[in-house]
């Protein structure tokens, strides 16, 4: 599976890139347009071609860009023959001397809409073959021979660059601590309710592409407030932080744990019908029972129950599956705790109108030690 954290840290910087690409093909379109009349008024019918390409190419870019998922590859194909128009715009004899102050636009751009180090390699590309295409036209010229003009010029380009490149580096860093602040929880450091959903949203349409089961296990640490009024909320969240340590340590990879709020946690499986499911969830069952948690060295013997409920239709969103996942742990809770409950799979067609829901599968019923069966104030 996909590396969903990255993939929502590009999220955060694709949306940033697509408004800048958005506003480049839109003036390119406005532009181009212009540069066409008056390149054709002027008799330079290759450029004005040129142009003309390119206009078209960025108007029908403004539709393309709002939705594709490919924004970096479209972003390549237009800023390399963009960049090229360019080239020929100063390697062309027909152009005017001026037609260089665009060599500054291009670390700018390239930063912008590729980021800091696609940028740069494109910036210095593209800067050093139009520093050969000046010195190619205007190498044995006066205007050479005035360093003053050609300093102005290239010191101009190399602080926009500069600025652009550190810029970008400085904006590409605090998006990432943004992005991680707004999708991770403080104490624990999984994934947060709202980061969860989105994992869930893209892992399921993988799954229902690939047509592969999907299972989602609810997770509520038992009797936990009596840790907090016995031992401290300091204790509450060291022990927290340990169940979410030993339940992602004892996830597969690709699988994700994440905390919903209090002493809730959701586990998303990949690949994992309601029996896999069943089985993961015995085994973080174990897992939290295992470390039960210390506090200034006495045992705290804490436990967790689970609520296992697997996708069955594409259409289900992630509050079905969250309730359903919840009604089992609410079960399993009431049944003693320390336990995992299946939701059982809908008979075909849909319950008849009228039927009760058939009652979540029990897997295991282990009263631990001072922990009788009691009504659940959820
Ligand atoms: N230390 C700490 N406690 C928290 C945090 N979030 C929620 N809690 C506490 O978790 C406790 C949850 O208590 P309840 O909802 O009554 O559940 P419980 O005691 O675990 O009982 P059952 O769920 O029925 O087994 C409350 O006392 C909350 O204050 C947190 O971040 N840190």
């Amino acid at each position: 599976m996909r590396d969903t954290r990255s993939n929502s840290y590009d999220g955060f910087a694709a949306r940033h890139r697509r408004t800048v690409l958005l506003v480049l093909v839109t003036l390119t379109a406005l532009f181009g347009a212009a540069y066409v009349i008056i390149n054709l008024q002027a008799g330079k019918y290759i450029i004005a071609g040129m142009e003309l390409a390119m206009t078209v190419f960025a108007a029908t870019l403004i539709v393309i860009v709002r939705g594709t998922r490919r924004l970096t590859e479209w972003t390549i194909a237009f800023i390399i023959p963009f960049y090229a128009v360019m080239m020929y715009g100063f390697y062309s004899p027909n152009t005017e001397v001026t037609v260089y102050s665009w060599v500054m636009v291009i670390p700018l751009l390239a930063h912008l809409l590729l980021g800091r180090r696609l940028g740069a390699v494109l910036s210095l590309f593209f800067i050093g073959c139009a520093g050969a295409l000046f010195y190619h036209r205007f190498g044995g010229a006066s205007l050479v021979q005035t360093p003053g003009a050609i300093a102005n010029v290239t010191m101009a380009t190399a602080t926009v660059f500069a600025l652009a490149h550190f810029y970008e580096a400085s904006r590409e860093q605090a998006e990432r601590r943004l992005a991680r602040m707004a999708m991770t929880d403080a104490l624990t450091g999984l994934p947060n309710r709202a980061y969860f959903e989105q994992i869930f949203e893209q892992e399921k349409q993988e799954h229902v592409a690939h047509d592969l089961p999907l299972s989602l296990l609810m997770v509520d640490v038992d009797f936990f407030k009596q840790v907090n009024d016995v031992h401290g909320h300091e204790a509450g969240d060291a022990a927290l932080r340990d169940i979410a340590t030993a339940m992602r340590d004892n996830v597969r990879q690709g699988d994700a744990v994440g905390r919903l709020g209090g002493e809730e946690f959701a586990i998303l499986l990949c690949n994992s019908d309601k029996r896999r499911g069943q089985a993961i969830a015995e085994e973080l069952r174990r897992a939290v029972e295992r470390c039960g948690c210390r506090h200034r060295n006495k045992a705290l013997n804490l436990t967790a129950s689970f609520g296992v409920a697997t996708l069955v239709a594409s259409g289900q969103t992630f509050e079905d599956l969250l309730s359903r996942a919840d009604r089992c742990l609410y079960s399993a809770k009431r049944a003693g705790r320390n336990r995992v409950v299946v939701d059982p799979p809908k008979p075909a067609g849909g319950a008849a109108p009228g039927t009760m829901p058939a009652p979540p599968l029990m897997s295991r019923h282990p009263a631990g030690p001072g922990q009788e069966a009691q009504k659940p104030e959820r």
